[in-house]
């Protein structure tokens, strides 16, 4: 029997995801005023966010030199006088993540988060990394994902998320937490504890009436618009709170049947979801059953470089309800019919 397509690439991928991972969460319980900066877009970055793209890019380098990476962060803020403090401690903590062999110099560490400036397309190998996604919700002591996914030629084939705040059982909210999703095109998505090397298929659940469907959406109000869910949400006859909950740990709750519809509805007209936010837990929803489009049903495409430009806004169901999901959006947020 041939080896499964990916097989390295999804050995490589939760190495690095989970080494990150727990530099996160060291990082957290660490982390003093100073070590979180804003970026030009008003969003923050923390020491974390820098530490957990070093350790993914050094990792992703070392196995693949050839293959490009479309990386959230950049070294700007870690350079000169200005950034010396921070950058001591971003090395320190990449450091704490990596194996001895691979240990970073000051300026192996700003090169390293480099690598992540590539601009993306439709053509060939590349990776899409959000080291925190959900850095917000990092902060709250909440919510975030570290996320990892290999494009090729416009297509996501590898996905996987690092959740270190997340339940492994939903059911059990004070229970063991910290769960790894993993997924590659045609082969189904999984769920791993950080705590054992143990995989478990995981599926959408299918539920017969809306009615019982609860949906989830962004904690942040900047970032999806809720008022306008709670009127789609009406509409399809749900009537359960939604789930807030940041980062992509959204995607991972419906994957494995904590809820059943996502909603990420534009705040603005201007605004281009980025490929690193979306890219492995699409790829998770789709293997475990759902579908993910955008408010007009039209695929996400990944190959319009580091944003998904032609997309606005996501939309994730299990495959059975999306169309009505989609109907519902587009009564609401388009009464008079135009798109
Ligand atoms: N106006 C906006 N609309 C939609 N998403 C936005 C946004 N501004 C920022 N974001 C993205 O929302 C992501 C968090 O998702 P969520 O709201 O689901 O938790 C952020 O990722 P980072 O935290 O990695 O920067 C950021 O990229
Ligand atoms: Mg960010
Ligand atoms: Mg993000
Ligand atoms: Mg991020």
């Amino acid at each position: 029997m041939s080896a499964l397509a990916f097989a390295a690439e999804r050995a490589v991928a939760i190495h690095a995801v989970l080494s990150a991972s727990k530099v996160c969460q060291r990082v957290f319980t660490k982390l003093v005023n100073g070590e979180t900066i804003t970026k030009k877009d008003k969003s923050p970055v923390t020491i974390g966010d820098f530490s957990a793209q070093a350790v993914i890019n050094t990792i992703l380098h070392k196995s693949f030199p050839e293959d490009p990476i479309v990386g959230e962060e950049d070294s700007k803020d870690l350079r000169g006088e200005e950034g010396r403090q921070m950058r001591e401690k971003v090395l320190e903590l990449a450091n704490s993540g990596l194996d001895q062999a691979l240990t970073l110099t000051e300026e192996s560490l700003l090169e390293t988060i480099d690598r992540g400036t590539y601009a993306g397309g439709a053509h060939g190998r590349m990776w899409a990394l959000d080291p925190i996604d959900g850095t917000k919700g990092f902060l709250r002591g909440e919510q975030f994902a570290v996320c990892l996914a290999l494009i090729v030629d416009g297509q996501v084939q590898v996905g996987v998320m690092g959740c270190p705040n997340l339940p492994v059982d939903a059911k059990d909210k004070d229970g063991e937490k910290g769960c790894l999703f993993i997924t590659v095109k045609g082969q189904g998505a999984f769920q791993r504890n950080f705590s054992s090397t143990k995989e478990t298929p995981i599926s959408m659940s299918s539920i017969q009436s809306l009615a019982e469907a609860s949906f989830c959406e962004s904690v942040e109000s900047g970032h999806s618009n809720q008022s306008d869910s709670a009127k789609i949400a009406q509409l399809l006859g749900i009537t359960k709170a939604p789930v807030r909950m940041d980062s992509q740990c959204k995607y991972c709750s419906l994957s494995r049947g904590d809820a059943e519809v996502y909603l990420r509805l534009p705040v603005s007209a201007t605004y281009e979801e980025k490929i690193w936010d979306h890219a492995s837990g699409s790829l998770l929803v789709a293997e475990a059953g759902g579908i993910v489009s955008d408010i007009h049903g039209q695929p996400l495409d990944f190959s319009k470089g580091r944003t998904l430009a032609t997309n606005s806004g996501v939309i994730a169901a299990h495959a059975k309800i999306h169309g009505r999901v989609i109907e519902a959006v587009q009564k609401v947020l388009f009464p008079e019919g135009k798109l």
